[in-house]
């Protein structure tokens, strides 16, 4: 808990398949707070002190235990990527809707004041008047054939590939300049998107979206190796500037620099210009911890106001999010087990 946490967090109580694995884990992240250890999930969703059940499983086990916890009756924050495709979301949902609990995808992106703040400067102020273009990158370089076959970098049914685990990134920014306020438009793009596979596993994505009016954006994920020097992953066209947006990785973003359009500013005869050269502002966001505090507050303001939806990630921002993966899927060649 930061000095200015919203919430007082209790971790009340972890389930785990190996309680020697749980002890370590408390040791190390939360020793203060003591949490009962349980050898299941299950006795998590029936414990009556849990008010919200945090489910950080690789993403092909979200829908069993999403589905298992909200059958409990209880509030549920979930990891990204939600589920493997948009129907398991969609049932999810409905599930939900029927036992009357929270839910929400946990993209802790969405929460960062950063992210927050560069969607009123683009939206609200626009600042660099309208967009036309957004890169975004989320290049990690993983092993995957030296992990063991259970990784979930490597097991496909528990959705391995990079689009699910680092691509989400990459669209969620292109989802804070292309889509209106960067949640909740259910307008799908028209997509064009290509993968490559080694071993059977989706190695690289690339996917154009475009939206009305011709705006478009490149999304891309690897896990084949690092992005080149520097911290800018994203990078935002508009008709009358452009932002860079920087920092540990595309999905710990630490500042971003606004370069409003200036009388020089394309006025030589070059097709870049020197940044130094022009005037520009720094907006600055220190990370606190890795940077969950803002998801986990937020979430609990929700369920303490009795919210059933986030009004950060709604349903159908996630619904959105797992059709348009599906789509870049669809013409990428990525299938899942049992789709
Ligand atoms: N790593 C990161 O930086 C971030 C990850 N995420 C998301 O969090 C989720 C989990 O990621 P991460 O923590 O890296 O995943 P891990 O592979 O570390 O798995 C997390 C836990 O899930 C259980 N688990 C893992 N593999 C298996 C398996 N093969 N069979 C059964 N249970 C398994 C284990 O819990 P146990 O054995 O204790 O029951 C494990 O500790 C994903 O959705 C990811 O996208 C989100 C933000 C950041
Ligand atoms: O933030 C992240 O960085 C590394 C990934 O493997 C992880 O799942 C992701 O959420």
């Amino acid at each position: 808990d930061p000095p200015d946490a919203k919430v007082k967090h209790i971790i009340q109580c972890i389930g785990t398949s190996s309680l020697e694995k749980g002890q370590k884990f408390v040791k190390e992240y939360c020793p203060s707070q003591n949490p009962q250890l349980y050898d299941s999930y299950e006795k998590v969703y029936n414990d009556p002190n849990v008010d919200i059940v945090y489910i950080g499983t690789p993403h092909g086990y979200h829908y069993r235990d999403c589905m298992q916890a909200i059958a409990a009756g209880k509030n549920v924050l979930c990891e990204k990527a939600f589920t493997l495709n948009a129907k398991q979301a969609r049932e999810i949902f409905a599930a939900a809707k029927e036992k009357n609990v929270y839910i929400a995808e946990a993209m802790w992106l969405r929460h960062r004041p950063l992210y927050r703040k560069l969607l009123e400067l683009l939206h609200q102020d626009k600042v660099i008047g309208d967009i036309t273009r957004v890169f975004a990158d989320f290049a990690s370089e993983i092993d995957i054939p030296s992990l063991p076959v259970t990784s979930r970098y490597r097991d496909l049914s528990l959705g391995a590939g990079s689009l699910l685990d680092l691509g989400i990134y990459s669209l969620t920014w292109l989802a804070v300049a292309l889509e209106e306020k960067g949640s909740a438009n259910t307008e799908m793009p028209r997509i064009v998107a290509s993968q490559s596979q080694e071993e059977g596993i989706e190695v690289a994505t690339t996917a154009v979206l475009q939206y009305p009016g011709g705006r478009q954006g490149i999304a891309t994920s690897t896990t084949k190796a690092k992005g080149p020097p520097g911290r800018v992953f994203v990078v935002i066209h508009g008709t009358n500037g452009h932002v860079e947006v920087s920092g540990d990785a595309t999905s710990v973003p630490e500042f971003f620099t606004v370069y409003e359009k200036q009388e020089r500013y394309g006025g030589a005869s070059k097709v870049f210009f020197e940044k130094d050269e022009y005037e520009h502002t720094e907006y600055r966001f220190p990370v606190v911890g890795l940077g969950f505090v803002w998801e986990a507050d937020n979430t609990a303001l929700d369920v303490l106001a009795g919210r059933k939806e986030s009004s950060i990630m709604p349903w159908a921002a996630t619904v959105h999010m797992m059709d348009i993966m599906d789509e870049i899927r669809r013409q990428g060649g990525t299938v899942y087990p049992g789709e």
